[in-house]
């Protein structure tokens, strides 16, 4: 079984973190809601303060099942049609370094969450401390036409990595996206210039969307007990 979702967290640091940045969300604000276990509890958290403290936002999920948590959290939610440049995005990852650079997509949402992450004037992760590493290194999550797959498969290999069709959800074969895709974890040992890797897997026909993020302008990592800050540098 191939899947990405094996990371060990603590539940108390991903809510640290994830309820910390969301003293960034003011009134009037279009939020995009990522998707994920971590920033779940941003989700529940502006949910709670909707409900109760009369916050007026907007969201706008990445995926079906953050746009259910989201109705069930009572957060009033728009699309980018009818809005399409958010005031705020805030998101988990499965991995993050120092220059906020990021791998998203453990939980196949990357595409959405990467076009809300960039509609976005401020994209913001929220992440527990297990995920910081100061390189990366895991699979990186591409999102992959199912008529483009053997062909993804072969370039891969010429960029170094090596690839497997995400399979594991319940279902015999491989998982679909949202978007009616397949996704291939694509391996490919320290990416020491995630830009640039970014930058090859895009120009590959068939590949929708991959999962190395590099435009954070803050990521929120959370511990037990504190919440550190990291923001990019100008
Ligand atoms: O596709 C899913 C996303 O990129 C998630 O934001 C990422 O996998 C982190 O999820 P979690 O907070 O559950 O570890």
């Amino acid at each position: 079984m191939a899947s990405m979702k094996n990371l060990s967290g603590s539940d108390a640091a991903k809510k640290n973190a994830a309820e910390k940045a969301c003293e960034l969300v003011t009134d009037g604000m279009i939020v995009g809601l990522g998707t994920g276990s971590t920033v779940a509890h941003s989700i529940r958290l502006l949910g709670r303060w909707v409900k109760e403290e009369g916050l007026n936002i907007v969201g706008v999920p990445t995926s079906y099942s953050t746009e259910a948590l989201a109705i069930e959290c009572g957060i009033p939610l728009t699309s980018l049609a009818a809005s399409p440049v958010l005031d705020i995005a805030i998101d988990g990852a499965d991995q993050v370094d120092a220059s906020l650079n990021a791998i998203k997509g453990g939980g196949a949402a990357h595409t959405r969450e990467k076009i809300v992450a960039s509609s976005a004037k401020q994209f913001v992760i929220v992440a527990d401390d297990k995920k910081f590493s100061s390189i990366l290194d895991r699979s990186v999550p591409t999102e992959v036409l199912p008529y483009a797959v053997k062909l993804v498969e072969r370039e891969i290999l010429k960029l170094g990595g090596t690839c497997t069709v995400r399979t594991g959800t319940g279902k015999d074969g491989p998982i679909i996206t949202d978007n009616g895709n397949f996704v291939l974890d694509c391996a490919f040992g320290q990416i020491k210039e995630p830009a640039l890797l970014g930058d090859k897997l895009s120009r590959i026909p068939g590949l929708v969307e991959h999962g190395i993020f590099t435009n954070a302008a803050m990521v929120y990592v959370g511990y037990e007990n504190r919440v550190e800050v990291l923001r990019r540098k100008m």
